[in-house]
């Protein structure tokens, strides 16, 4: 594949650094390869690398999936960098900081990075893609973000999916459209990168409350009352923070809360449904072996939220049942309890 736009030098197919290869960053970094790009993944452990170079699978992640030949992995940050036209980062976002400025010196000059993290960073209350532009040193023009509803498992066994492609340049965000379309993962661009990286962040939030609703039994009604109380309050956010309100309608946002909110292979939604069967935190921790985003960015959603002043009960709900060891019954009795209120306000 060539690159999509006339700027980039013609001649060689697009190349994509793919930091992180957990589970999403080896899915996507195989809709890149099958959208035609060259992708090399950065894995942490050397051992990983060389599986994935002489077998082109990842067996810790996907055993049973094999990567295109267009995929390679590294350990040196310096060799996934080089040339990347595209720079894809996928670690937990409480680790982006501290691994970004270690990566930065490597990043290829004018590389666009991509986001596909759902978290804001504990202590700042920062979303992602102002992490990436504070360490990096790069403009917003320069930061896009992917997200949606976009469960890697599914991914990875090339069933239908689509996802938004958010960047405040709308020239890049069509650049990264077409770097990653393939006939099973269908990418739609959008400029507001805020409401973009809300919906993906609050989302797991969400989910983790409908998880602890399933966990105790309340229901299909209290499911559906969540998910929709629960977009309800990550629009407020939105709209304090400048977001657009009609992305919180699209694939960022209902679209990935849905997915979420419904699917056992969610990690979020997993985790508060075994919170809600009553493990105790540390015993639902010591069973999720990958990162479940939500439970530590109900912390930072929350913050967000006091910091613009915004109500956000379910946030709030979550926080209390996760970080301050309130029992969950007790925390649905006060949810149900609030004062009465028009639904739109
Ligand atoms: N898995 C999905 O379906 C999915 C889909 C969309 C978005 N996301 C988002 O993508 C991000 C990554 O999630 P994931 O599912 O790939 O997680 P994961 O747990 O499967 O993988 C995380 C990766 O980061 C690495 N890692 C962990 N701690 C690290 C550290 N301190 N320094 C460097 N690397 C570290 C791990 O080795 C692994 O390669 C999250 O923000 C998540 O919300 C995930
Ligand atoms: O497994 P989760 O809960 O991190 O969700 C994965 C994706 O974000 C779904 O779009």
């Amino acid at each position: 594949m060539t690159r999509p736009d006339t700027a980039a030098p013609a001649g060689r197919p697009v190349k994509a650094a793919v930091f992180g290869t957990g589970s999403w960053g080896t899915a996507f970094g195989m809709v890149l390869a099958d959208a035609g790009c060259e992708v090399t993944l950065w894995s942490r452990r050397q051992e990983l690398a060389d599986a994935i170079n002489t077998t082109r699978v990842n067996p810790d992640y996907f055993p049973d999936t094999r990567l295109p030949e267009s995929v390679r992995a590294t350990t040196d940050p310096a060799e996934a960098a080089h040339d990347a036209d595209f720079t894809v980062l996928a670690i937990p976002s409480q680790t982006l900081r501290g691994n970004l400025a270690a990566w930065a010196p490597e990043l290829a000059p004018g590389t666009v990075l991509v986001s596909l993290m759902k978290g804001v960073e504990l202590g700042t209350a920062k979303r992602m893609s102002e992490v990436i532009q504070e360490v990096a040193e790069v403009p917003g023009e320069r930061v896009a973000v992917v997200t949606g509803p976009n469960l890697a498992k599914e991914i990875v066994a090339r069933m239908p999916a689509a996802a938004v492609v958010a960047c405040r340049d709308e020239t890049v965000a069509r650049r990264l459209q077409a770097a990653c379309h393939t006939p099973y993962f269908r990418p739609y661009t959008n400029t507001d990168v805020v409401g973009c990286e809300l919906g993906g962040a609050v989302k797991n939030v969400i989910g983790l409350a409908v998880g602890i609703a399933d966990g105790m039994g309340l229901g299909d009604n209290a499911k559906g009352s969540l998910i929709t109380r629960g977009l309800a309050e990550t629009t407020r956010l939105g709209l304090a923070m400048g977001a657009d309100p009609l992305t919180f309608s699209g694939l960022a946002g209902l679209g990935d809360l849905v997915a979420t909110c419904s699917s056992p292979l969610s990690r979020n939604h997993t985790f508060g449904t075994n919170l809600g069967r009553g493990m105790t935190l540390q015993e639902t921790i010591a069973v999720t072996r990958q990162t479940a985003e939500g439970v530590k960015s109900c912390e930072s959603v929350l913050d967000l939220a006091r910091r613009h002043d915004v109500d956000m009960p379910i946030t709030e709900t979550v926080v209390g049942i996760v970080h301050e060891g309130k029992p969950p019954m007790v925390a649905l009795k006060e949810l149900m309890s609030r004062a009465a209120k028009p639904e739109r306000r």
